[in-house]
């Protein structure tokens, strides 16, 4: 499992960082305190943008990142690039259901490939897809904006979800970290927190800021707050 001692991960989304100087943004960010670095894979065809593919996973790992690497796929059809990605070092392997032909199967090739495995959910995309693989998953990531772009605007009812999500987790009784993905910041985290996620991705809120590690800490301050509720 990747970082079971902490009750709240970071995962800065690279989509925001500067891609000239890749290596050393990765390297900053988790100097400044980031749990895992989060990958947007984005295929022009699934969600209208195009970003990068396993060869620039490949390279942070030959660059030297041995942090967890999240990988989520926006990407349709999703085998193909699971076997990529698995080769270039992912550590957890996200998809979206509707993006594959067979949800059970792509997930036991996460599995068999050695990386941690989970679907992701757009904000209108029901629940019902979780219904037959929760004792499958090790992670279900809740899409809070629309994917295809980095800074958009939290949707609030993004919340509930996480409430159900939660509820599911506890009636399964394993350990499946919850991760909400767009519009995070400092503001609206402790809220996301108290509702049910472990796990916050943060682009635009943490590379479009001068000081990486004050924008990592003052996430982590109100996380603390969410810890002693
Ligand atoms: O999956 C994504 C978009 O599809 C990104 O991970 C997400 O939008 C992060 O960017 P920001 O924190 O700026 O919203
Ligand atoms: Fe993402």
């Amino acid at each position: 499992m990747i970082s079971p001692s902490k009750p709240y991960l970071i995962a800065p989304s690279i989509l925001s960082a500067d891609f000239a100087r890749l290596g050393e943004e990765v390297e900053k960010v988790l100097e400044s305190g980031a749990d895992v670095i989060h990958f947007d894979v984005m295929d022009n065809h699934y969600v209208p943008n195009l970003t990068f593919g396993s060869m620039i996973c490949k390279a942070l790992r030959d660059y030297g990142i041995d942090a967890p690497i999240d990988v989520h796929l926006m990407v349709s059809p999703v085998d193909s690039m699971i076997e990529q990605f698995l080769e270039a070092g992912a550590s957890i392997i996200t998809f979206h259901p509707e993006a594959s032909g067979h949800i059970d199967r792509s997930l036991q090739l996460i599995k068999d490939g050695g990386a941690e495995c989970g679907l992701v959910l757009n904000p209108a995309t029901p629940l019902h897809y979780l219904d037959y693989v929760m004792d499958k998953v090790d992670q279900i990531l809740l899409m809070s904006v629309n994917p295809g772009y980095g800074g958009q605007s939290f949707i609030e009812g993004t919340l509930d979800k996480v409430r159900q999500v939660r509820q599911r987790i506890i009636t399964s009784g394993r350990d499946i970290r919850l991760e909400v993905d767009g519009g995070v910041k400092a503001s609206n985290i402790r809220a996301i927190a108290e509702a049910g996620a472990d796990m916050f991705v943060a682009g635009s809120a943490i590379f479009n800021q001068e000081d990486y590690k004050a924008a990592i800490d003052a996430m982590r301050v109100e996380l603390a707050l969410a810890n002693n509720c």
